[in-house]
């Protein structure tokens, strides 16, 4: 791929190295210079834009393309501010620079995750209004904070507020994941986050004894059973080639907790796990399987959750859908192969979907190795402009779906 010198940079590529240059990382982000940003391209595209504070400090903020028809549902365009920490040393260039190397890869935070999709709604809406053409449904764009963290204070309070209801979303796309090959992957359902903290208790005492009954041998059992069904998973996985990663559960100890000294025996010890759970798993008795770990490793040891999702959706995707139906059109008469899968990772669209409103999670990101969350988070500018072209069939396509038989 051959990229423009920096004179010609397309200005499209420009906005979203504007963007990424915003400091929205976590734990920490600067929400207010995002919101002023998407205030600012509201101004200049001639949008509507509404700030929607969900909890203090938390905004989303919601840029409105009215359509030609009111009484018909609208096409929502979702996309979360925020983006996660970096390790800086592990970068190639500075993640907050957006830097662009002479072949025309972009390194940011943000660059897949999810930057981009912001900037290529925005790009495809302003060549649409620019080109004169009206939609019967109206495009809100959201731009939501908190989707890194749980979408506690972001997403999950914006779906019960009634600025969200006023929006009268019939379908939503959010975020999907970059795709390796030439074929884009676009997700239907999500696994279901549920974070468990383990915590044993047992008989302290000196380092140097032998003593029975004691947290970390409890806690040792409890692991060793979780990391066992990880196993157990993952051999599903590799030994069936027709499942994909959403389709099983997954988990990882991702926190160890315990222990004030080298010759004390703590009384009090945990572990965190990160479950992600298929979407076609009986929730009850998964549940009874992580209690019976527990009480098989010996008394007091006892699980709590930070995190439990237990609203599974599907969002269809056969022509029983018009919205799929819609979509997949767009896509075959671009010539654009898709892989429907279950995202193996949980977005915003959890709660939309929960409230009724199917959802695609779609990042139009192919020919790009997947590196969200990880070090030199890269996307070459060609394939950002090829998202912004698809965009602009997608939307016509999507804001001009006939009124649903619920809509006449
Ligand atoms: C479970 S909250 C969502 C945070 C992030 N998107 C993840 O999947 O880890
Ligand atoms: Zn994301
Ligand atoms: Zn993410």
């Amino acid at each position: 791929m051959t990229s423009k010198g920096p004179k010609e940079e397309h200005p499209s590529v420009t906005l979203f190295r504007q963007y990424l240059r915003i400091r929205t990382v976590q734990p920490k982000p600067d929400y207010g210079a995002a919101v002023a940003f998407f205030e600012e391209r509201a101004r200049q595209l001639g949008l509507g834009c509404q700030k929607v504070e969900v909890a203090p400090g938390y905004v989303v903020t919601v840029l409105t393309w009215p359509g030609t028809n009111p009484a018909l549902s609208s096409i929502l365009l979702n996309s979360h501010t925020d983006v996660v920490p970096v390790f800086k040393e592990h970068w190639s260039h500075d993640p907050f620079e957006a830097f662009k190397d002479s072949e025309g890869y972009i390194y940011a935070r943000g660059a897949q995750d999810m930057k981009c999709v912001s900037i290529q709604y925005l790009e495809a809406v302003r060549r649409l209004k620019v080109e004169g053409h009206r939609f019967p449904r109206t495009i809100h764009m959201t731009f939501v904070p908190d989707e890194e963290v749980g979408g506690h204070q972001g997403m999950e309070l914006f779906v019960q507020r009634p600025e969200f209801h006023a929006l009268r979303a019939g379908f939503a796309l959010d975020e999907g994941i970059a795709n390796p090959t030439d074929a884009f992957t676009v997700f239907y359902s999500e696994r279901s986050p549920w974070w468990v903290r383990v915590t044993s208790t047992g008989r302290p005492g000196h380092g140097s004894l032998f003593i029975e009954d004691t947290a970390a041998e409890k806690l040792h059992k409890v692991v060793s059973s979780i990391l066992a069904f990880r196993e157990k998973e993952w051999q599903r996985l590799q030994s069936n080639p027709h499942l994909k990663e959403g389709a099983v559960t997954s988990v990882n100890l991702t926190k160890l907790e315990g222990g004030v000294a080298y010759n004390v025996v703590p009384a009090t010890m945990s572990a965190s796990f990160d479950f992600r759970v298929a979407p076609d798993v009986d929730f009850k008795a998964f549940e009874e399987q992580l209690q019976s770990w527990c009480q098989a490793a010996g008394e007091g040891v006892t699980l709590e959750f930070a995190q439990k999702w237990m609203h599974p959706q599907v969002t269809p995707t056969d022509d029983s859908n018009p919205w799929w139906a819609a979509f997949s059109r767009v896509c075959k008469d671009m010539n654009l192969s898709l892989e429907p899968e279950i995202m193996p990772a949980a977005t915003d669209s959890r709660f939309i979907r929960a409230v009724g409103v199917p959802a695609l999670g779609f990042s139009p990101l192919n020919r790009t190795p997947v590196l969200l969350h990880d070090h030199d988070e890269r996307l070459h500018e060609a394939v950002f402009l090829r998202g912004v072209d698809i965009y602009t069939r997608l939307l016509p396509a999507l804001a001009s779906v006939p009124a649903l038989p619920s809509e006449s």
